[in-house]
């Protein structure tokens, strides 16, 4: 048999976390309950948001931010913990950096109200919020060695010679700099840089650091390596970070928890790992990785299993979890390319959501393949992908190739909205 995928986790991109051996099985009604995340098998940042919950450190009430008619920030009501490192994920527009900057208080509510530590932030200027900002520019004074640049808020604040050079040491050990104090800003690399700016702005140790676009000026290796060093930074610190970003794979390989941003509102908020495998509306499940989404009429709806007519996908889909919906309603399935099973050989009898097709597209990205597979009955792409584990081309599928594609039951998810 030449399938591949026979596992349905396998080859999904994500980061062989603990909890996946804890995924909720698939007669589960929805994502993991917060108690779940306390479970031995929890990862790191699934407990220590546990931890957190309890302590919200920043607590914004139905925050709204408008620019004349335009509605840039609607609505938003949300709570962050001590210690919790935070990303607002969302296309440009969609008032993720206009939320940072109410935070930081460039910018001040239309409506609503926001408490940090719990004290109403409406009457407190920038400069007196337990708070600081780093930009994407990171803005560093170019006539300054990099000791000076990390001292300069501490000389501002008046403390004294032998404390700022203790901190500032500290922090250049920090972010690993120390060999690098007398040297200026143009002296040194983008990341370096970087991590100048961050040493400056945690210098001043802040409650919360709120961080746009961090990452964005450096190339794709550095701020991979980058985003894991600002993690063990953060966590070392045990300090509030809120980190804007528009790469998902950025906030999943950083944050504890994410909020799913869209038109000034936020879609969802929840961990990585239950933003991906529960996501709760089509807009987060295609923002939040990569998914194939078929459009069909629920006809079936049992405690354990329901059926969705799909024409898009040709065929009665079986989807083994509840939802609760009338007969006759609109919904879409949502399933991840990496748990889809692509065979030359049929499937096992009686195997659900099965379907035919052929390859029209591959792609060949070293770890992983995609493949894009024309269905046969309703001429829709589906897009499968799989892990490359040996040297070999993966079953020896190619371009024009009849298939065989199913999926189980437990891996897709059906969206109402
Ligand atoms: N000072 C302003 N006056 C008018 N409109 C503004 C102002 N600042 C932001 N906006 C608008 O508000 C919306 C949200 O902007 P914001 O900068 O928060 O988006 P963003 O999600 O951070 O986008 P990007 O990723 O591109 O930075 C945008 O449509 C923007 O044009």
């Amino acid at each position: 048999m030449t399938a591949v995928n026979g596992t349905p986790a396998a080859g999904s991109g994500q980061s062989p976390k603990a909890t996946d051996k804890e995924s909720p099985k698939a007669t589960d009604m929805g994502p993991p309950k917060a108690t779940d995340t306390e479970s031995p098998g929890a990862t790191r940042k699934e407990t220590r948001t546990a931890a957190a919950k309890g302590t919200p450190l920043i607590r914004l009430e139905n925050v709204t931010k408008k620019f004349g008619d335009f509605v840039a920030v609607d609505n938003i009501s949300l709570e962050i913990g001590t210690g919790e490192l935070f990303a607002l994920l969302g296309a440009s527009g969609c008032g993720k950096s206009t939320l940072l900057r109410m935070l930081a208080g460039f910018e001040t509510p239309t409506s609503g109200r926001i408490v940090i530590d719990g004290v109403d932030m409406s009457r407190v200027p920038p400069y007196h919020r337990p708070v600081n900002m780093m930009f994407q520019s990171y803005a560093l004074f170019p006539h300054m060695s990099v000791a000076g640049n990390v001292a300069y808020g501490l000389r501002q604040e008046g403390m004294g010679r032998a404390e700022i050079a203790e901190r500032v040491e500290q922090m250049l050990d920090l972010v690993e700099l120390s060999d690098f104090a007398r040297r200026r800003p143009a002296q040194l690399s983008g990341g370096q840089r970087q991590r100048v700016a961050l040493a400056r702005c945690l210098a001043k140790r802040p409650k919360v650091l709120l961080l746009d676009e961090p990452l964005a000026a450096l190339d794709k290796k550095l701020r991979e390596r980058t985003q894991l060093e600002l993690a063990n930074i953060q966590e070392s610190l045990g300090i509030t970070f809120i980190v804007v970003t528009h790469d998902q794979e950025e906030a999943m390989t950083m944050a504890d928890r994410v909020a799913v941003m869209n038109g000034g509102r936020i879609l969802q908020v929840d961990n990585p790992h239950t933003l991906y495998e529960y996501p709760m509306s089509r807009y987060v499940a295609g923002f939040f990785g990569t998914v194939n989404l078929f459009e069909g009429v629920l006809i079936e709806d049992e405690p354990d299993h329901i059926t969705i007519r799909s024409d898009e996908y040709g065929a009665d889909i079986t989807v083994g979890h509840g939802i609760s919906g009338a007969e006759g309603n609109t919904m879409w399935v949502a399933v991840r390319p990496e748990k889809v099973v692509l065979s030359k050989e049929p499937p096992p009898a009686g195997q659900a959501n099965a379907q035919r097709g052929v390859i029209e597209e591959i792609v060949y990205l070293g770890g992983i393949s995609t493949y894009l597979v024309r269905l046969a009955g309703s001429g829709r792409l589906v897009r499968v992908t799989t892990p490359n584990l040996t040297r070999a081309v993966q079953g020896n599928l190619t371009w024009e190739d009849e298939v065989h594609l199913w999926f189980d039951p437990a891996s897709a998810v059906v969206l109402s909205q």
